[in-house]
């Protein structure tokens, strides 16, 4: 069993980084880790340093925890060496081995990342969008003013996943119906079957029949989305008849009609083909919907925990809002308090807490081989937690990103300050970060003007006063989720617009 057998030529010169010395035959260093992950990660980078070397079974495997590290892969080395990631086969065959994730830094790549930039989430056409996404927000908002009327309490982990669902699918397809149930069973295959990916021996064993499910999945997911298709080209084509009129109740072009549009213009440089858009709305269901969401229930978890910083929240809101109209998407920029929260939330809890690429040249990286094929681990998780970069770091503390103190402000989370990288960075960082930071700005804001949240521990007691508290417990996936489900009861705060939701 011979530790990183790719034919170095710098290796002789530049080490491979240090790695544990006892290593398994084909479980190779698994046996040390647990999940979450992250945690196991930085147990080993105390014993083997910030750059340390593992074997995920017969996977070569980097882990990288510090910004000084991140940027050196991810900006000095990342196009030559880093600028791809490894493709599941739950990812392949569900995206019609199409995914934008998980495509090689290549000319399919290039022009669909170019489409998604400059047609998709470019700030005109999201900006089009935005009475899809006030429409989906109002819904959330009505469930808690329904649980607010009962004093019933509610799973408010649940809203802002049924949130980000509707409103990916409502701006990628405009509707959400025929959708909504398939594409989360989508979603939690990806997440589920990385879990087994990730333990090497075990793909290779096609443990719990995986591959079984996959298939069974995509021919329930397939019919599904040709229906969608389908009907979206009806209604293309009445528009055609009209002229390019909008049909009564549509809001705007979505993001289907448009690349519609790109696969029957012979013009265009890569003809895009109903395989590869199909793949594309996989893509932005798995990659924007369970993330956001999850950053969202950490949000509100943080504002129960901390009820200072949720006052201050509340005195912007009525300061910048008032109470006679709710906070919208177009508020976000004069929020700065509410920004913070979210920039917090995200240091605290990025949801993909170790992003992963794949090395596809050897490289020389801080005096150290990084040998071709091997996966790169950034603990992103760590750095957001590391004394080194950050005061008080355990504290969750917004004020840190606006008050000139302590070098902390003005850091944000677009990927130019490696001590902060929930959406990674480089070329391959996620398209998706205005839309979800600012997705999530506008939900909190509005939540925050019209209720109070009290939680509700298991036996059902509601809690209040001091004693509000949430277990901040992780759950022991590959994202950070909660453990535990947010149960609270809504309480609808006095001279709050949540009157006018029944409007
Ligand atoms: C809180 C929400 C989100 C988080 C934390 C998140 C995080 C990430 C991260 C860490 C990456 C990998 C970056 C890297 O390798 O440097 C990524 C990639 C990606 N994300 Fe997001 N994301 C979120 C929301 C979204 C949304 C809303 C969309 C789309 C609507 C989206 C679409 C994508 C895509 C397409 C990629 C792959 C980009 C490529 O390989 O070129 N994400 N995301």
């Amino acid at each position: 069993f011979s530790p990183f057998s790719s034919k170095s030529n710098s290796k002789t010169l530049h080490p491979y980084p240090p790695s544990p010395k006892l290593r398994l035959p084909f479980v190779g260093d698994l046996h040390l880790l647990k999940l979450p992950l992250h945690n196991s990660l930085i147990r080993l980078s105390k014993q083997y340093g910030p750059l340390y070397s593992l074997y995920f079974g017969s996977m070569p495997t980097i882990v990288a925890s510090t910004p000084e590290l991140f940027k050196l892969f991810l900006q000095t080395h990342e196009a030559s060496s880093f600028n791809t990631r490894f493709q599941t086969s739950a990812i392949k065959r569900l995206t019609y081995d199409n995914s934008v994730t998980m495509v090689p830094f290549g000319p399919y790549w290039k022009f669909i990342r170019k489409v998604i930039m400059n047609d998709l989430l470019n700030a005109t056409t999201v900006s089009k969008l935005r009475p899809l996404r006030s429409q989906e927000i109002r819904k959330v908002l009505k469930v808690l003013a329904l649980n607010s009327d009962t004093q019933q309490p509610l799973n408010v982990t649940e809203e802002p996943l049924k949130w980000t669902n509707g409103t990916i699918s409502m701006m990628m397809l405009g509707e959400s119906e025929e959708i909504r149930n398939i594409a989360r069973e989508v979603v939690k295959i990806f997440g589920e079957y990385s879990l087994t990916d990730f333990i090497w021996p075990l793909k290779k064993l096609k443990v719990g029949n995986y591959e079984k499910r996959i298939e069974e999945l995509f021919n329930r997911f397939d019919p599904v989305i040709e229906k969608v298709i389908k009907k979206r080209q009806e209604i293309r084509q009445k528009r055609k008849e009209k002229n390019g009129e909008l049909e009564k109740g549509e809001e705007s072009v979505v993001f289907l009609d448009t690349l519609l549009d790109f696969a029957e213009d012979p013009t265009m440089e890569i003809k895009i083909t109903k395989e590869q858009i199909k793949g594309l709305v996989v893509d932005f269901f798995s990659a924007g919907t369970d993330s956001t969401a999850v950053a969202t229930e950490w949000a509100l978890a943080e504002l129960i925990n901390n009820p200072h910083v949720l006052k201050k929240a509340q005195e912007e809101l009525n300061e910048v809002v008032g109470k006679d109209r709710l906070a919208d998407e177009l508020d976000v920029p004069n929020l700065p308090y509410i920004r913070a929260i979210v920039k917090e939330t995200f240091r605290l809890h990025p949801p993909l807490p170790v992003v992963k690429r794949k090395c596809v040249q050897e490289c020389v990286v801080d005096n150290y081989t990084i040998p071709q094929g091997a996966l790169i681990l950034f603990n992103v998780w760590s750095v957001g937690r590391d004394p080194k970069y950050w005061n008080n770091p355990s504290e969750f503390r917004p004020e840190r990103f606006l008050e000139n103190v302590e070098g902390e402000q003005g850091i944000d989370v677009k990927g130019q300050h490696f001590q902060l990288l929930p959406f990674g960075s480089g070329r391959r960082m996620c398209p998706g970060v205005s839309l979800a930071t600012s997705g999530i700005s506008t939900l909190l804001a509005t939540l925050i003007q019209c209720f109070e949240l009290n939680p509700v521990v298991q036996q059902g007691n509601v809690l209040k006063g001091d004693d509000a508290k949430v277990s901040m417990e992780e759950s022991p996936g590959l994202s950070v989720q909660r453990a535990h489900n947010l149960m609270c009861v809504p309480v609808a705060r006095a001279g709050s617009p949540v009157k006018l939701l029944s409007s």
